[in-house]
């Protein structure tokens, strides 16, 4: 029963099918028998018709709102969108079914004809019925409610023609949204049952390498945070985008401890999976106006693991003039990137380790991480830190101590032990695919 299905229709944009003056709705809505909410808008807009999903106008921040209210970062493509949706327990779709409209004006609407909302309301639990914007709501209730008995609760447009509502004043008005769903808390689950779920994610359409890109634009995120000293708090209506470079002066860091903001961000790359997320978001923290400093003992042409090879390759090829690779550099190299350095990335080992000593380079590098540490590098790490077994908890001779771990898809027992616990610092679950449906 589910509704994330994209139809011929929706895949041509509905472009068949807009005559002039007349438009037909041609997306599916999404939903399925999770969904607690139902989220609607009046009708696509030319540009959302073309990119044959809901909000496609680049400067409409129904996005970048909804990303905000779940403290995650902007879905960049329709997959990732629906998925957001899915995750959060939200079903999107539109009060229109066609209508004779001018453009994305909505004032221009005549002849309209409803959605049958029963398509969603008779498959999914939903509680509350939201609109987004004035007109979809009147539509709504002129249209919907004699049908669905249920009122609609009226929310201010994410249009950019809806100027006088800030971003922030956008996600204060859309808590209601997150505040009506239940969150989903992602059980604990064994090293080997964690290879099993992203073979599911796969089979299920999220091939590795988009999840690797999921979960270092995560990674990212989170440091970003960790840099601007945010720590656990909720980011509020914060949109994904530059931030100034690194300027002097001092922040509170995410455990809270002083951080020296003078140099750019080192990003600790292994040669595994664990190392392919450093590289990714090394990428995103570029793009986003944050340099970086990459330390890899193998150039990404060197590396073998699939999919960190495909993503080192990219990322180097994508870094900007302000950043740097450094292929095997030597400890003292290592030691004077870190001496300027407000945040430290460990991707050095993730869930592929689990021994008692870590060989060179990455012994010597941990050392000089948790250095760092100690004179006010914040410190994220990447699923598990490096030294760590992700499985026990059990800690190797050399260890990171993070400030942050950002552990994918689902908590893995190390992290809770209380063995392994004193090294995670917070622990945020990355959650990077719609999973409740594959956890049996
Ligand atoms: N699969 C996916 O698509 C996704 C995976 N994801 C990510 O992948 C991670 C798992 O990746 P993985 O399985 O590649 O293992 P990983 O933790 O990088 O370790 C392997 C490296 O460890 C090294 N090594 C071993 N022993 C060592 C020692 N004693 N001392 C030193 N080094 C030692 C070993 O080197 P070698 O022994 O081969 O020389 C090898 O290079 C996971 O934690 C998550 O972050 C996410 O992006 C989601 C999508
Ligand atoms: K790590």
């Amino acid at each position: 029963m589910s509704g994330t299905r994209r139809s011929e229709k929706a895949r041509d944009g509905g472009r068949a099918l807009c005559r002039a003056g007349r438009v037909e709705h041609t997306i599916d809505p999404v939903y399925d028998g999770r969904s607690e909410v139902l989220v609607l808008g009046t009708m696509p807009s030319p540009k959302s018709r073309e990119e044959g999903f809901f909000y496609g106008h680049p400067q409409n921040r129904f996005w970048r709102v909804l990303a905000a209210l779940f403290d995650e970062p902007v879905p960049e493509n329709n997959a990732e969108r629906t998925d957001l949706l899915l995750r959060r327990h939200i079903a999107l779709w539109d009060v229109l079914a066609s209508c004779d409209i001018e453009g994305a004006s909505d004032a221009s609407i005549a002849n309209a004809q409803p959605n049958d909302m029963a398509r969603i309301l008779q498959a999914a639990p939903v509680r509350r019925v939201f609109c987004t914007g004035s007109t979809a709501a009147r539509l709504y209730g002129k249209l919907c409610e004699p049908a669905t008995g249920m009122a609609a609760e009226k929310l201010p447009s994410t249009s950019p023609a809806n100027a006088v509502w800030s971003l922030p004043r956008l996600v204060e008005a859309y808590r209601a949204v997150a505040e009506s769903v239940t969150p989903f808390r992602p059980p604990a689950l064994e090293v080997p049952e964690v290879v099993a779920l992203e073979g599911a994610i796969a089979a299920a359409g999220t091939p590795l390498d988009a999840l690797m890109r999921r979960a270092g634009r995560f990674l990212a995120y989170e440091a970003r945070k960790a840099l601007e000293g945010k720590g656990g708090e909720t980011e509020k209506g914060k949109a994904d985008g530059p931030l100034p470079a690194c300027g002097g002066g001092v922040a509170k860091g995410a455990a809270g401890r002083a951080v020296r903001r003078e140099g750019p961000a080192v990003v600790f790359c292994g040669n595994g999976n664990n190392g392919g997320d450093g590289w990714v978001a090394a990428e995103y923290l570029d793009n986003w106006g944050i340099p970086v400093r990459v330390i890899t003992a193998k150039a990404p042409d060197e590396l073998t693991a699939e999919p960190a090879r495909g993503a080192a390759l990219r990322a180097a090829a994508a870094l900007g003039p302000g950043s740097a690779v450094h292929v095997a550099p030597d400890l003292a190299a290592v030691e004077s990137l870190l001496a300027d350095a407000p945040l430290a990335l460990d991707a050095i080992l993730g869930t592929g380790f689990s021994h008692d000593t870590v060989k060179p380079p990455f012994d010597s590098w941990i050392r000089a991480l948790n250095a760092a540490r100690e004179r006010g590098t914040a410190v994220v790490a990447a699923d598990v830190p490096s030294g760590l077994s992700a499985q026990t908890g059990a800690a190797a001779a050399e260890s990171v101590r993070a400030d942050v771990t950002v552990t994918m898809i689902v908590p893995k027992p190390g992290l809770l032990a209380p063995a392994g616990a004193p090294y995670c610092g917070r622990v945020r679950v990355a959650p990077l695919a719609y999973i409740e449906p594959l956890l049996g």
